[in-house]
């Protein structure tokens, strides 16, 4: 059995690949940094190590990789294929379609066997839309044929994989946490065997539960921490101002996790001390620059913050701490991110209001409005007499 995975990145090797390979499949990556893939194909095999007392060791073999502009080799891996998954983040989606779309061409013309495309990416459908972005680029008798053959199920995907450097290039350092749920009724032909893997039939619940309790909160400490001077997670959460805010953000999202979905409300509980619990393992240490990286993307209408925020109105939850992230979110200036430093350009030339509106969708007369006005006015000023 062959797995073609796109990202051989942190949750790339540190999780699904770990996975694919315990399953029984051949694990051939994609990635688009030759120094990886040159590591991959010379020794065929990596190291997988748990952030937990003693940390364990476990060793994934069998495995090379392809680099991404070798367009044939690609396209003749998916061709040959029995699964296809990613984890190249979700702006990263568009470019690898047309990869995807000449494997599947190419497989089509010769093989009715089915075959499944997993986008493992922290974003609500992220396989439906690599979908559409493959099938832009599929002739008219090919894209019918897919329709048939190739399923792209959602997936949501959660273990904290976080940047590391080791001696040894391909090692990863992960916690010992995982959760990895794919749609079931989106499968094409027989469902994949892979230990680990929880099939559902609704995604929506897994999939916003999870979006917003590990990544809400996660955001929440890395914006509120980086605009208080700290430089990683576990630092963040242990001042307490930090942790209240983020714990009574989560407060919000359950509130509305609860109404929306029927998750019980003592279980809801316990799964997020758990979670904060995992944010403060004391053998990970993760920059809050990592994890609030992108933070355009993370201030979309949809995404962690202001996806919640908005549906908390819908069911009479005020979204006060929410409110103080996604101000946060709209100041982190770190100059290393690309998207922050088009954030605080946009800021210094059009301001804060116009910003606001632009990126989050949140129209200026809606209450979410002046609650993340407000807040951002205060740490704003804060950040001034610090
Ligand atoms: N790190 C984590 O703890 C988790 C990450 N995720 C998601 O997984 C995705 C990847 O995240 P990480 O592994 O942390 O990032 P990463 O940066 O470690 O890995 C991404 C990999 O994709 C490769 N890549 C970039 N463009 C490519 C292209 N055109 N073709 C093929 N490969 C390409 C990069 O070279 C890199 O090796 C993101 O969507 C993230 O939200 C989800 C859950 C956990
Ligand atoms: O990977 P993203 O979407 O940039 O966000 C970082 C988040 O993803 C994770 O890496 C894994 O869920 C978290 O550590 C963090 O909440």
């Amino acid at each position: 059995m062959l797995a073609v995975h796109f990202g051989a990145g942190n949750i790339g090797r540190g999780f699904i690949g770990q996975l694919l390979h315990q399953a029984g499949y051949e694990v051939c990556f994609i990635d688009v940094n030759q120094e990886l893939v040159d590591e991959i194909n010379s020794r065929k095999a990596y190291s997988v190590q748990l952030a937990m007392e003693g940390t364990p060791v476990s060793v994934v073999e069998g495995v090379r990789a392809i680099h991404g502009q070798d367009t044939e080799a690609v396209a003749q891996a998916i061709a040959d294929a029995d699964l296809v998954t990613t984890a190249v983040g979700p702006n990263v989606l568009p470019h690898i379609a047309p990869a995807i779309a000449a494997g599947i061409t190419r497989r089509i013309t010769h093989t009715d066997r089915p075959l499944n495309v997993i986008a493992c990416e922290n974003m609500i459908g992220g396989s439906a839309q690599l979908k559409t972005h493959v099938f832009a680029q599929l002739d008219e008798a090919v894209r019918a044929k897919a329709e048939e053959l190739v399923g792209f199920p959602n997936a949501a995907v959660d273990r904290i994989v976080p940047l590391q450097k080791h001696e040894d290039k391909l090692l990863v350092t992960v916690e010992p946490f995982f959760e990895w749920a794919v749609d079931q009724s989106h499968i094409i032909g027989d469902i994949p065997q892979i230990e680990g893997v929880t099939y559902v039939n609704d995604l929506t619940p897994y999939i916003e539960r999870k979006l917003y309790t590990v990544n809400t909160g996660h955001a929440m400490i890395a914006y509120l921490g980086y605009q208080m001077g700290y430089a990683a997670i576990d630092e963040a959460i242990r001042d307490d101002e930090i942790l209240r805010a983020t714990r009574q953000a989560l407060q919000e999202t359950g509130a509305l996790l609860v109404a929306k979905h029927g998750f019980d409300k003592g279980q809801h509980k316990e799964y997020v001390e758990k979670i904060l619990g995992r944010f403060a393992n004391p053998y990970i240490t993760d920059q809050v620059t990592r994890v609030g990286r992108s933070p355009i993307r993370k201030l979309a209408p949809q995404d962690r913050l202001v996806g919640p925020a908005m549906q908390c109105f819908d069911h009479g939850i005020v979204p006060e701490h929410l409110g103080l992230g996604i101000a946060a979110a709209l100041l982190f200036d770190f100059r290393e991110d690309p998207e922050a430093v088009q954030l605080t350009e946009d800021i210094q030339r059009f301001g804060l209001e116009h910003v606001l509106k632009t990126y989050t969708g949140i129209r200026v007369n809606h209450a979410l409005f002046s609650i993340v006005m407000n807040h951002a006015r205060e740490l704003q000023a804060r950040r001034k007499t610090n």
